[in-house]
C-alpha cells in the first residue's frame, strides 16, 4: 500500500543579507612629472599609471534601512586606516547615495592589501571598490562616465583605481587614456611602516622647485610608451621617470639605500613609487623579483616587501 508522504517540515532560516564584493588594485606611477602648483593648491600632471596585483577588496553589505554606514577595517596595517566618516571607502559610499538621491544604508568591510600611505594607491582603491560594490548593492546603475566623474571628486587616484590597466593621467592625473601594453612586468615593493603624507611631498617639492617647475607635457614618455607597446621590461626599466622622488628622499633620506640596493641586484629600474615612501624596483622575471625582494629583506631596507605583477584589471566584482 502506498502510504501518502509526509510534507518534510520547512525550516525557516533568514537569508544572510545580501554582499557585494568588489576588489580595485594599488598602483605604480611608471611615469610622474609635476607642474608648478596650481592656485587651487593641485599640481598639474602627466603621468602614466600601472595597475598592479595587490589588491584592496571592499564587501558592501545590506542593512536595515536607517542604519546608515558602518565600517571595518582588516589586513595589514589596518591599524593605520580611519574607521569612521574619513575613511575613503565610507566618504565614496555618502557621495554616491547623494548622488543617487538615496540613504546611504551599508556596512562596508575594507580587506587591505596595498601599504598604507605608500604612494600605491590603497585608499583609492578602497573608493573606487566601494563605489562599485554600492552601485551594485543599491542598484543605483549609474554608467561608468558618471562613476567615474564621483571617483575624480573622491581623489586624484581614485579614477584610475576604477579603471585599472596601464593608463595616461593628465589633469589632477584624474583625466584617463588607456594605454597600449603587451606583456606582464615583474615588479617587486618594499614598503615601510611609516608612511608619507602626500601634501607634505607636494610641499617639499614646491619648496625644492622655488614653486616653478617646468610646464609638464606628453611628449617626454614617447621611450616608456614604446617599451610598453613592445613589451620591453628592458627598455621600460631605464625609461621609469618620477619628480617627485627627490621630494620623497629629501624626507626620507634612507630610501636612497633600498633604491642603490634595488640597482646592485640587476633591477632594470627601481623609483619611488608615487608620493612613496614605497620603492618600486623592475625585475626581469619572477625569479629576479623574488631575489630583489629577498636582497632588501636581509638588508633591513624595507619593512614589508611584496613581489606581483602588473598591469592588472580595474576595480571588479569578485565572489
Ligand atoms: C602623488 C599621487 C600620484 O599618483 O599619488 P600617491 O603617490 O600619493 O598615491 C597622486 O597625485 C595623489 O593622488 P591622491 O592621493 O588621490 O591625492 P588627492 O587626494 O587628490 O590630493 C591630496 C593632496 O595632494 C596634493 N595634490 C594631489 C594631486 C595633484 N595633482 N596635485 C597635488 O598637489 C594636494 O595637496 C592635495 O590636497
Ligand atoms: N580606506 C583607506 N585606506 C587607507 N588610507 C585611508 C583610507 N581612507 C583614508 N585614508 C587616509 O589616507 C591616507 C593615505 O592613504 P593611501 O591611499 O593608503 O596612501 P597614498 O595616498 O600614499 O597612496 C592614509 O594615511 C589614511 O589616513
Amino acid at each position: 500500500m502506498n502510504r501518502p508522504r509526509a510534507t518534510p517540515p520547512t525550516r525557516l532560516t533568514a537569508a544572510p543579507p545580501p554582499t557585494v564584493r568588489v576588489r580595485a588594485p594599488g598602483k605604480v606611477n611608471l611615469s610622474l612629472r609635476v607642474g608648478p602648483v596650481q592656485d587651487d593648491g593641485y599640481h598639474p600632471l602627466v603621468s602614466v599609471f600601472q595597475a598592479v596585483a595587490l589588491f584592496e577588496e571592499v564587501a558592501a553589505s545590506q542593512v536595515l534601512p536607517g542604519a546608515g554606514v558602518s565600517l571595518t577595517v582588516d589586513g595589514p596595517q589596518a591599524q593605520l586606516v580611519p574607521t569612521d566618516s574619513t575613511n575613503l571607502a565610507w566618504r565614496a559610499a555618502v557621495l554616491l547615495a547623494e548622488h543617487a538621491g538615496i540613504a546611504p544604508d551599508v556596512a562596508l568591510r575594507v580587506r587591505k592589501g596595498v601599504p598604507v600611505a605608500g604612494g600605491m594607491a590603497g585608499g583609492s582603491a578602497d573608493a573606487a571598490a566601494a563605489l562599485v560594490a554600492c552601485d551594485a548593492l543599491w542598484e543605483t546603475g549609474l554608467p561608468r562616465t558618471e562613476l567615474m566623474e564621483l571617483a575624480s571628486r573622491l581623489g586624484s587616484d581614485v579614477p584610475f583605481c576604477l579603471l585599472g590597466h596601464t593608463a595616461v593621467g593628465t589633469g589632477r592625473g584624474h583625466l584617463l587614456t588607456p594605454a597600449m601594453t603587451r606583456g606582464e612586468f615583474h615588479w617587486v615593493f618594499g614598503a615601510s611602516e611609516r608612511g608619507l603624507s602626500t601634501p607634505a611631498v607636494f610641499a617639499a617639492f614646491d619648496d625644492l622647485t622655488h614653486g616653478a617647475a617646468s610646464p609638464v607635457g606628453l611628449a617626454d614618455d614617447t621611450a616608456l610608451m614604446q617599451a610598453l607597446r613592445a613589451g620591453d621590461p628592458t627598455a621600460l626599466g631605464a625609461a621609469l621617470h618620477n619628480d617627485l622622488q627627490e621630494a620623497a628622499l629629501s624626507l626620507r633620506p634612507e630610501l636612497a639605500r633600498t633604491l642603490e640596493i634595488a640597482h646592485e641586484t640587476g633591477a632594470l629600474g627601481a623609483i619611488v613609487s608615487g608620493s612613496g615612501p614605497t620603492v618600486a624596483a623592475l625585475a626581469r622575471s619572477r625569479q629576479h623579483a623574488l631575489a630583489i625582494a629577498a636582497t632588501w629583506t636581509a638588508e633591513g631596507a624595507a619593512d614589508t616587501v611584496w613581489t606581483t605583477t602588473g598591469p592588472a584589471h580595474g576595480a571588479r566584482h569578485t565572489t
